[in-house]
Parts: C-alpha cells; structure tokens; sequence
C-alpha cells in the first residue's frame, strides 16, 4: 500500500463483497467512486462466510480470493485484504471496519455498497457503530432502488455509477449452463473459473 499522503488524510475505499465470482460490476462501481470521492486506494474484501447468502452454496473462500486478486491486479489503486477470510467464521461488516480502522488509524473510510445491499444495511450487526468507522457509499445497481435507508445525517453518499446489469448469479448460472462469460468477468477470471471447474456443477462442495 502506498504512503499516507503528506498533506492530509489517506482516503481508502473499502469493496466488501462475496465475489463469487468478482465482474465488471463490482469492479466499474470501486472505480468510479475512487475518482468522485478521491481515493487513494481502494481496498477489496472478500467475505469470509457470508451470512446473509446462507440460502445457498457459496465457493470456497481460497478461490473467490484469487479470483479477486486476479481481477484487481493491473489497477495500482486497488488491493485485497485477507481479514475476512482469515478471521473465521460469519463476516460482519462491523468486525471488518474495527480491524481496517486499528490497521490505517490516520485514514478516512469509505465503504462502498450496492444498492441492493445498501437497502439492507440496518438489519447489519451493530448497524448503529458502523456509520462511526466510516462513510457509506450507495451506488446505483441497474433493478434495485438507491435509497438512503435511514442512515445518521451525512453518513451515507448516493452516487450513480454506470449501469451494468451484471450479477455473479447470473455469471455462476451462465457457466452452468455452459453460456459464455467473456466480458462480464475479467479474462484472468473466466480462465480461472475454467480452471477450476467452478459453477459447472450447482451441488459441489462449498467453503
Ligand atoms: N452490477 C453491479 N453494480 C453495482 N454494484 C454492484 C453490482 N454487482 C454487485 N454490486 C455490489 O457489490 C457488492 C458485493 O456484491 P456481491 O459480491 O454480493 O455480488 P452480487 O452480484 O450481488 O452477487 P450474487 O448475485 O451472488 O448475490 C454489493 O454491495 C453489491 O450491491
Ligand atoms: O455486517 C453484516 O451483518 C453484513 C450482512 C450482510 C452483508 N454484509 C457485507 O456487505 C458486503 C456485501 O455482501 P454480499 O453478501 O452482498 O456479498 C460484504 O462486505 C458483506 O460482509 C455485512
């Protein structure tokens, strides 16, 4: 990671996601909000065991890690952090932020959200102390409706990113269905996904 800036705070970006697998969606939304809000990087975190996606099978952690590092890699502005992954058990936000805000104590925190996610945001573990640790940034998603759901007053930004009616469920059944994902996905990451046989078969292990 680069320095802290000499004439003020770092800004960091935070792009928490399940990522399984990472696309053009999530990767479009980071960039835009890296120019509007001035972010000096902007950090990836995939989820460990992500709670709310209980409902189904979710990769093995390793590979939707790599596949991130993958996608992420010729952007000198981006990173992956581990500490999701490497903390064990659910991912909460909450956790995330606690550890990102010990690790860059002088830095600004921005963490980026969907606006499908964003519309969840209070039912989050400890909803309440996480507009403490850092800004929300809602970005428009085309099928789902931007709104702020009743954050504190100046806690959340909504911003409009170019619309890309990506979703990895729609990548994952695609692959199973033996349709393409060129292009919806980065390259690394359709080799990968190809690779590792991922997505072919909807009953394979998980986690
Ligand atoms: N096409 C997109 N445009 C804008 N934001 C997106 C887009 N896809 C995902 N996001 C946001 O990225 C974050 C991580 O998303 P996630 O990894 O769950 O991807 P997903 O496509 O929603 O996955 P799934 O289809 O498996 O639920 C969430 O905040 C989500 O709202
Ligand atoms: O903290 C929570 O309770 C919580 C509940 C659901 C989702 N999140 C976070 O929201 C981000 C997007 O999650 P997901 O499930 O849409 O990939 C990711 O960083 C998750 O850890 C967090």
């Amino acid at each position: 990671m680069r320095d802290r800036i000499a004439d003020g705070k770092r800004r960091l970006g935070v792009m928490g996601g399940t990522f399984d697998p990472i696309h053009h969606g999530h990767l479009v939304a980071a960039s835009e909000v890296a120019a509007r809000f001035d972010l000096d990087e902007v950090v990836f975190v995939p989820t460990g065991q992500p709670w709310q996606k209980g409902h189904r099978s979710v990769s093995p952690a390793e590979d939707r890690y790599l596949m991130t590092v993958i996608a992420t890699a010729s952007n000198p502005q981006f990173s992956v952090s581990r500490i999701d992954i490497d903390r064990g058990g659910k991912t909460y936000t909450i956790d995330t932020l606690r550890e990102l805000r010990a690790e860059y104590a002088d830095a600004d925190l921005f963490f980026i959200t969907g606006a499908d996610a964003l519309a969840q945001i209070l039912g989050w573990r400890d909803a309440g102390e996480l507009f403490s640790l850092a800004h929300f940034i809602g970005v428009t998603r085309p099928g789902h409706v931007l709104a702020d759901p009743g954050l504190p007053q100046g806690g959340v930004s909504l911003i409009e990113v170019p619309a890309l009616a990506i979703s990895s469920t729609d990548c994952r059944a695609r692959v199973a269905r033996g349709d393409p994902v060129w292009y919806l996905v980065p390259d690394g990451v359709v080799r990968y996904i190809n690779k590792r046989a991922l997505y072919r078969d909807p009953s394979q292990p998980t986690r």
